[in-house]
């Protein structure tokens, strides 16, 4: 099927329409998406910032607790040469310890524990299921081998020690048996400074991490893993701790990403994580968080991580968007192009139409020449094509009317030619044959019309024959044929001439006015004429045959001196 020009331009914009829609939508989406992934980045980034904060408030708070307790009269009052406390200071420290650990869940147990004895324990309350229990007597351990305790004496008044994160195995620790815990502990000093002993609060590190963490939307995950890599929180809990079960589970071997956290070459990074039993992709914040005292060089590796679906999931929410509106805009788009190309064409076909119309010479209608583009110009041009065509072909209507006259008509008289004559001849014979009526051919012939050409020039000659043809013309009736048979020769059908004798009265009235003297351009002359008369069908069936006849007749007429006339058959030659 030929499609037009409207149909295959307004698709033609249509597509260009939908492609620069489409491209457009397409790039707003992908931008948007980019933007939308790297805020997420920030956010997540900025969540494990904030998480880091907390939790160095939480352990600062703790400190706090430690040294608090540390600087009370009565645990400083830990004789230093027994390093054995008064039955009443325990006793109202104890009462210290349980009000702590009711009001700090997060609590296991705090101590105090002297500095001589091996690290004898002098106060310990330990949590134990709802409420708290003080341990007494052979019930209180020696300490002194554990980091908390050797690393604390060893430190300046108000000075803080952070062991690492690990599980507590500690034999009758209560609650904290089991359990992941991190250890708080401060020197006890005497005012010179000489360590007495130390306070240290067993924190469920759990707990803590669980009310920070409760802030956080339960679809990020957090991830702690220690200095070496082993996850102390993992969004799988049997993956926390494994070392502590004689088995590895290393951040940097499920999340390469954070291997330059742990070897200090970067204090964040984001990486690609998987979360959950059935591994979903997900992009994680890590940060390197400094743990205690900078020369112990102790840190944590912070992460949170969320599941790139939820990411993504506004970028669905983008893509229907984005869609709708491409949709949109590409069917705003096709019309726009249909209608476009409606206005391009329009004139176009209006101007086809109108060359049809030309075509098949029927009248042209309005063009739309006043427009000031270039189909303006097109009609414009259009328009005065038309014109000198119109021109072009009204001049060759005349030439050709003009030839076929000059074809049918002598060219000086503008009387019938020869052609015409015979035509009209043969034409008047057939209907007077069907009727059975008669006709008469004149040869009519000037007498001595040379003479004229001789004395008078050829153009008082020319003038003579004008006149000639005029006076013969109006010398019969208007159904009657006058032809210029040649040089002064003159033809005459008469028609329906059923007696010869009105032949002859034409003849007669010929030879009458004739006879009368003429004025030809100036001159006074006298043209007599020769007339031979032959009839139908009595002297020939035939137009040649008749005009011959009329012919000889005009013969036998000239021979007898001229300016009469001879029926052809009355008379001959003597
Ligand atoms: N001026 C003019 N002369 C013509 C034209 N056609 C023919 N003639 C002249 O007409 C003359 C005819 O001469 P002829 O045939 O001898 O006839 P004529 O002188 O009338 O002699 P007769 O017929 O015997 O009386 C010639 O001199 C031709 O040159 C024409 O169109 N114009």
């Amino acid at each position: 099927m030929k499609l037009g020009l409207h149909i295959r331009l307004g698709a033609l914009l249509a597509a260009f329409g939908v492609l620069a829609t489409g491209l457009t939508g397409l790039y707003s989406y992908t931008q948007s998406r980019e933007l939308l992934v790297k805020a997420a980045e920030r956010d997540l980034m900025s969540s494990v910032q904030m998480f880091s904060r907390r939790f160095a408030t939480a352990v600062h708070n703790i400190s706090d607790d430690v040294r608090l307790v540390g600087e009370l009269e009565v645990t400083r009052s830990i004789p230093a040469s027994s390093g054995e406390l008064a039955e009443a200071g325990k006793t109202s420290l104890a009462d210290t310890f349980h009000a702590l650990l009711r009001a700090n869940p997060a609590y296991f147990q705090v101590r105090l524990i002297s500095a001589r004895d091996h690290g004898l324990e002098l106060v310990r309350v330990d949590r134990e299921g709802q409420g708290t229990v003080r341990v007494l007597g052979d019930m209180l351990q020696e300490k002194a081998h554990f980091p908390y305790v050797f690393n604390a004496l060893a430190l300046k008044p108000g000075e803080v020690f952070l062991s690492k994160i690990g599980v507590n195995h500690d034999v009758g620790s209560h609650a904290a048996l089991n359990r992941p815990a991190m250890y708080i502990s401060s020197p006890v000093t005497t005012p010179d400074g000489m360590a007495l002993g130390l306070v240290v609060i067993t924190v469920d590190i759990t707990r803590v991490f669980d009310e920070l963490k409760a802030d956080l939307p339960t679809y990020r995950k957090l991830f702690i893993a220690n200095e070496w890599g082993d996850y102390l929180v993992h969004p799988d809990p049997a993956q926390a701790f494994g070392f502590d079960q004689g088995r590895r589970v290393l951040i940097q071997e499920s999340i390469a990403q954070v291997q330059p956290l742990l070897d200090g070459k970067a204090q964040q990074v984001l990486a690609q994580a998987e979360l959950g039993d059935k591994p979903e992709p997900a992009l994680g914040a890590f940060m390197r968080m400094p743990l205690g005292r900078d020369e112990m060089r102790s840190f944590v590796v912070l992460g949170i991580a969320e599941p790139l679906s939820e990411i993504l999931e506004s970028t669905r929410t983008l893509a229907r968007t984005t869609l709708q509106i491409v949709l949109g805009f590409s069917a705003i788009a096709i019309v726009l192009a249909l209608f476009a190309a409606r206005v391009v064409t329009r004139p176009l076909n209006q101007m086809t139409q109108e060359v049809r119309r030309f075509s098949s010479d029927r009248p042209v209608g309005d063009l739309p020449t006043q427009r000031q583009d270039e189909i303006g110009e097109l009609a414009r041009g259009f328009d005065e094509m038309q014109r000198r065509i119109s021109l072009t072909m009204s001049e060759l209507d005349a030439s050709r009317t003009h030839l076929a006259h000059m074809a049918r008509h002598d060219n000086l008289t503008g009387l019938a030619n020869r052609s015409v004559f015979i035509d009209r001849l043969e034409h008047a014979i057939l209907t007077a044959k069907r009727s059975g009526g008669c006709l008469a051919v004149l040869f009519v012939d000037l007498d001595r019309f040379k003479h004229i050409n001789d004395t008078y020039g050829h153009g008082v000659g020319d003038v003579a024959l004008v006149q000639a043809a005029r006076l013969l013309t109006s010398s019969v009736r208007e159904v009657d044929t006058v032809a210029r048979w040649g040089g002064d020769e003159f033809v005459i059908l008469l028609e329906a001439m059923d007696e010869e004798h009105e032949a002859r009265r034409v003849a007669q009235t010929l030879l009458d006015r004739f006879g009368r003297r003429m004025d030809v351009s100036g001159h006074a002359l006298d043209l007599g004429v020769s007339i031979g008369i032959s009839m139908y069908p009595r002297d020939g069936f035939e137009a040649s045959e008749l005009i011959q006849r009329a012919d000889e007749a005009m013969y036998l007429a000239k021979h007898r001196q001229g300016n009469r006339y001879s029926v052809f058959g009355n008379e001959s030659l003597t």
